[in-house]
């Protein structure tokens, strides 16, 4: 089979991405996706994302962990394909998709893409580990020396925590820089590695600084791969409302893989 593939990054958080509006390629060969994100072996990605076409909006967004099965939401991948989409020439400026948590506005702003995120609902203390769902389920802890932490470690041990079993959670280190900028770095479920970002990791980083440090919005993200800005609305019961990830979202190239 030969795949016409192209190959985007948001802070450095990098996907292989298909347009697969002919729904021909074969979304349930999870051995397929892990080798295409493998990086010896394949092309190399922290994930692959499907474009498909939708009746009732500009496109759907199905997104694969490099582990090659399905994933929950992806908010660097879906700066990435907002990209992309406007790349083919789907919408002019602003668009509106379909992802596997529901629908998300977006807007090309030049470099950069701001995302619309899914609402959240609560910040919850498991075990006295701050925890919260963004689209993808994510553990915030705070340390003091984020340089010098062995994330793969420290984040794998949270990663397969039984309070957060089934299903297991991406794990944010955060340190605070000034009173609105943190320094973050990710431990990705289905990557099972560290990542150079994570969007719907630093969503949540954002409002966990918010509640607990008392940062206002827009929060600015430090990561390896780039710098990230989230903005939201808190609402009285501890919900989140209007949450916005802008950041860059570049395509690195484009190819051709014959498996
Ligand atoms: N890197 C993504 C998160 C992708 C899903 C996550 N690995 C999970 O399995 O929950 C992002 O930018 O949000």
């Amino acid at each position: 089979m030969t795949i016409n593939f192209f190959k985007y990054q948001g802070t450095g958080n990098d996907f292989v991405i298909i347009d697969d509006r002919s729904e021909r390629f074969p979304a349930s060969d999870q051995a397929l996706i892990e080798r295409l994100c493998h990086r010896r072996f394949g092309i190399g990605a922290d994930g692959l994302i499907l474009l498909r076409s939708d009746p009732d909006y500009d496109f759907r967004m199905v997104y694969f962990n490099a582990d090659g099965a399905e994933g929950s939401m992806c908010g660097n991948g879906g700066r990435c394909i907002v990209r992309f989409a406007h790349d083919l020439g789907l919408f002019e400026t602003k668009t509106r998709f379909i992802a596997v948590d529901g629908e998300h506005l977006a807007e090309v702003l030049d470099d950069e893409i701001s995302l619309k995120m899914s609402n959240v609902s609560g910040i919850e203390d498991r075990a006295g580990i701050t925890f919260l769902n963004t689209g993808s389920p994510h553990v915030v802890r705070s340390v003091d020396d984020l340089e010098s932490l062995d994330v793969v470690s420290e984040g794998r041990a949270l990663r397969y925590d039984s309070a957060f079993q089934p299903g297991g959670t991406n794990v944010n280190f955060a340190q605070p820089i000034n009173d609105h900028t943190l320094f973050v770095r990710t431990y990705e479920r289905g990557v099972e590695d560290e990542t150079y970002s994570c969007g719907t990791g630093v969503t949540a980083v954002a409002l966990v600084a918010h509640q607990q440090l008392n940062m206002s919005a827009p929060v600015a993200i430090q990561t390896i791969g780039g710098n990230l800005r989230v903005s939201f609305n808190a609402k009285a019961d501890g919900q989140y409302d209007s949450i916005y990830l802008i950041g860059p979202a570049k395509r690195v190239f484009t190819g051709t893989i014959t498996v």
